[in-house]
């Protein structure tokens, strides 16, 4: 039998799993213990643990955050529903688990250390010729570790995935949230009612497969996943917590209850948009023509310049057609630009 590992104490008396994932960047020796209150403690690698009511359960939720390091509101978030699960203030009522995607950007302040983790799901991390590095690995891992919680669930449990990021751009609608490629399946009016309860009422839909975490647990688990903005980035000790107040009581609603009830679906609640086109970096010399604070959601006028990737051009093809997370500091071949345009709620929704 292996010695107890040398952070155990600390989680149990302190709960703060965020310090000793950050201690430990890359990796973190497993462990299991149980509450007083009879849930079972799972920590399956650094960032990454795992609750287990005693209860039957028929929820399994995945809940992420720092899968982009600099992007503190969420783990923030996260790290005060983690101490309050294991603090025993908050009792559960369906399984969760959390995931810290990237201690090392943490501690650097950074999106990513070598490479954007949010590229590499649905089994980007491994390509033929393409050397492995740290966040590959660790996307690898990821993954893995979310299919084994979702197939250790409840038969029938219903599965959600919430990524939580904050944008780097300011944002005309301060939250919102990205419903992954559904492959022709409903988008969910529950799910909706979900993120306006976050305080999220603006969705873009996005219309083709993606490397993204939440669209990997869409896809391969079934799960209802989101990629959610809460706001703009910021250092720790810079976020006006009061902001996510109605996020943080929605997830924790959502966690130790045994059923959420929300108010009625009304269309008028929410803005929805389409992902009218995706940008991307080809060209060393990529612009735009708008400065670094135009906010996300700015809308252009049809014929306006978007963005010139070397000699190719980008206009506005639509009028209105609105920016959403320009960056014209990505890698090579990857996404610099989403336009979206409104949408109606139409006969797609269940
Ligand atoms: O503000 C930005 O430019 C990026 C914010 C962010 O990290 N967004 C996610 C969205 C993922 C998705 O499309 O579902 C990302 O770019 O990875
Ligand atoms: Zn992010």
């Amino acid at each position: 039998m292996s010695a107890t590992p040398n952070y155990l104490n600390l989680l149990q008396s302190t709960g703060d799993f965020l310090t000793i994932s950050r201690d430990n960047e890359w990796h973190l020796e497993p462990s299991q213990f149980t509450l007083n209150n009879g849930t079972r403690v799972n920590v399956h690698d650094t960032g990454v643990i795992e609750f287990q009511p005693a209860v039957t359960t028929s929820k399994d939720i995945v809940l992420s955050s720092a899968v982009h390091g600099n992007e503190t509101a969420p783990i923030e978030i996260c790290d005060e529903l983690i101490k309050q699960i294991i603090s025993q203030s908050l009792e559960l009522n369906q399984r969760v688990l959390f995931i810290y995607g990237n201690p090392k950007s943490i501690n650097i302040g950074l999106r990513f250390v070598e490479e954007n983790l949010n590229r590499l799901f649905n089994g980007h991390h491994t390509v033929d010729g393409v050397e492995m590095n740290d966040e590959r690995v660790r996307a690898a891992k990821l993954e893995r570790y979310v299919t084994d919680f979702f197939a250790r669930g409840e038969k029938g449990s219903e599965r959600s995935h919430y990524d939580l990021h904050t944008a780097i751009r300011g944002s005309k609608n301060e939250k919102f949230a990205v419903y992954p490629f559904l492959h022709g399946k409903p988008w969910k009016k529950s799910q909706l009612q979900f993120l306006l309860s976050c305080g999220v009422n603006t969705v873009l839909m996005m219309k083709s497969p993606a490397t993204t975490f939440s669209y990997y647990s869409s896809f391969v688990h079934g799960a209802d996943s989101f990629t959610v903005e809460l706001g703009q980035v910021k250092p720790f000790g810079q976020n006006d917590m009061t902001r996510f107040e109605k996020t943080k009581q929605t997830l924790t609603a959502l966690i130790s209850q045994k059923e959420v009830e929300y108010p009625q679906f009304n269309a008028k609640d929410f803005e929805l948009f389409a992902v009218h086109r995706t940008i991307n970096r080809t060209q060393e010399d990529f612009s735009f023509p708008f400065s670094d604070d135009a906010e996300n959601f700015t809308g252009f006028a049809k014929g306006e310049l978007l963005a010139t990737d070397g000699n190719t051009p980008y206009f506005a093809d639509v009028e209105g057609e609105a920016i959403i997370f320009p960056n014209a500091k990505v890698a090579l071949g990857q996404r610099a630009l989403l336009t979206v345009v409104p949408m109606a709620i139409d006969s797609n929704f269940v």
